[in-house]
């Protein structure tokens, strides 16, 4: 998108984009009701990994909450405030954004789409819109960073065991221009999940998801024999050094003494755990329960996030994901106090089905619905939402 025209102007035209190649026969190859990409998904995509990105923990009852605690409430439209010129953008983490979102950090993408991870990473960067690239990428944090260009980029991290590791890593992100750095806290260890497990599907084990640690030296120094050498070895050691359940709040100190940009704790759902961040001074949190995927049986996150937001919302940058699929749902979270939102599974099930078009459709679709939702129920700019806007469903 070119920086000139008005991002809320361009969003609402694509509506018409789609009705034109309607007319002409170009019609849309994917759904517009966002909801429908998962069903599609799984009638085109392979059973592993659909199920591995369509799956959640135990009997998905946590991927259930969350949609529950979208729907209770409902949006209650305002007439005559004069909508005609909206502006969605917003400064979230340093950055003027086009509007309060942020493609979630997805590990191994090429499970869904062989151009993986830069061609959602483009995708997103064509849209004006952060991604946040996890450590568990399918390509190594400099390639994506060079297919964004000068585009905003994070990085998250799964947290190693090894401290050589992590600062290699940080500073690898940094040299390659991520400004911000999500720390995920809800993923020591993979959740129990069933249709993984049924299936006998992990990507790691079909050697996705190690790029980034098998390009760095100091992951390399720790093994006895080069990747290429002996590459069961090699991943044996990255499941092993991977992540650290051991971690506390003390360890936070290590991560502010190697990283100067902000930092983001990913996966809060207590209102004393957000506290706990705002005083060990981070900037951020995600209210996250990674999107059902690792305690089944949890609150649903939005359940989680007006508490949250009354305890931290003017300390830290409060942002919101799980369970986010359409710009209404955009809508409430940032009417529930979160300042921007990640959008997970919607944009990996685009770029399985069409890849870099894919993901761009799913970005523009979500956008225009959110940029029509504001205006028609009588708002002009994210920063007007509160929950005035909302009412609790009857149930
Ligand atoms: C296939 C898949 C892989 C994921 N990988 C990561 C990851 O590498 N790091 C991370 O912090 N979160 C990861 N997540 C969680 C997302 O960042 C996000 O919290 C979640 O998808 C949001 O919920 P939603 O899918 O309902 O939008 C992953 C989620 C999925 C579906
Ligand atoms: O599957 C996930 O939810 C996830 O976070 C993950 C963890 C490790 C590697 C890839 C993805």
């Amino acid at each position: 998108m070119s920086g000139s025209t008005d991002p809320a102007r361009e969003w609402a035209a694509f509506q018409y984009e789609i009705y034109l190649n309607g007319m002409t026969g170009a019609v849309p190859r994917l759904p517009t009701d966002l909801t429908r990409l998962e069903e599609v998904a799984e009638q085109r995509l392979g059973p592993g990994p659909v199920g591995y990105v369509a799956g959640s923990a135990g009997s998905g009852r946590t991927a259930e909450a969350n949609r529950k605690a979208l729907d209770r409430w409902q949006i209650v439209p305002r007439m005559l405030r004069d909508v005609q010129r909206r502006d969605l953008s917003v400064e979230l983490l340093g950055a003027r954004l086009p509007a309060p979102l942020a493609l979630a950090p997805v590990g191994v993408l090429s499970i869904m789409h062989p151009d993986a991870e830069p061609a959602a990473a483009r995708a997103a960067a064509a849209q004006g819109v952060p991604f946040v690239l996890s450590s568990a990428s399918s390509t190594p944090m400099e390639e994506v960073a060079e297919a964004m260009g000068e585009a905003e980029r994070w990085f998250q991290l799964y947290w190693p065991k090894d401290r050589e590791v992590t600062k290699s890593l940080l500073g690898r992100a940094k040299a390659a221009g991520y400004t911000a750095l999500f720390v995920t806290l809800d993923t020591w260890l993979l959740a129990w999940r069933p249709r993984d497990l049924d299936q006998a599907y992990l990507p790691f084990l079909h050697g996705v998801g190690t790029a980034n640690y098998f390009t760095d030296p100091a992951f390399q120094a720790g093994l006895a024999k080069p990747v290429h050498e002996d590459r069961d070895a090699a991943v044996l050691h990255f499941v092993r050094m991977f992540a650290d359940p051991a971690k506390t709040w003390d360890d936070l100190a290590f991560l502010r003494e190697h990283w100067d940009g902000p930092i983001v704790l990913k996966g809060i759902l207590h209102p004393d755990d957000a506290r706990r961040a705002a005083d060990a001074g981070m900037d951020g949190i995600v209210v996250s329960n990674h999107g059902g995927r690792q305690v089944n049986g949890s609150i649903g996150a939005a359940d989680a996030l007006p508490g949250v937001v009354r305890a931290v919302g003017d300390r830290l940058t409060v942002l919101f994901d799980s369970g986010i699929r359409t710009g209404d749902d955009i809508f409430k979270a940032l009417a529930l106090g979160a300042r921007g939102v990640l959008l997970g599974r919607p944009y990996a099930y685009g770029l399985g089905l069409d890849g870099q078009p894919g993901v761009e459709h799913v970005i523009r679709s979500v956008l225009a619905e959110f940029d029509l939702t504001l205006a028609l129920s009588g708002h002009t700019a994210p920063g007007q939402l509160t929950p005035d806007a909302l009412t609790r469903a009857n149930a």
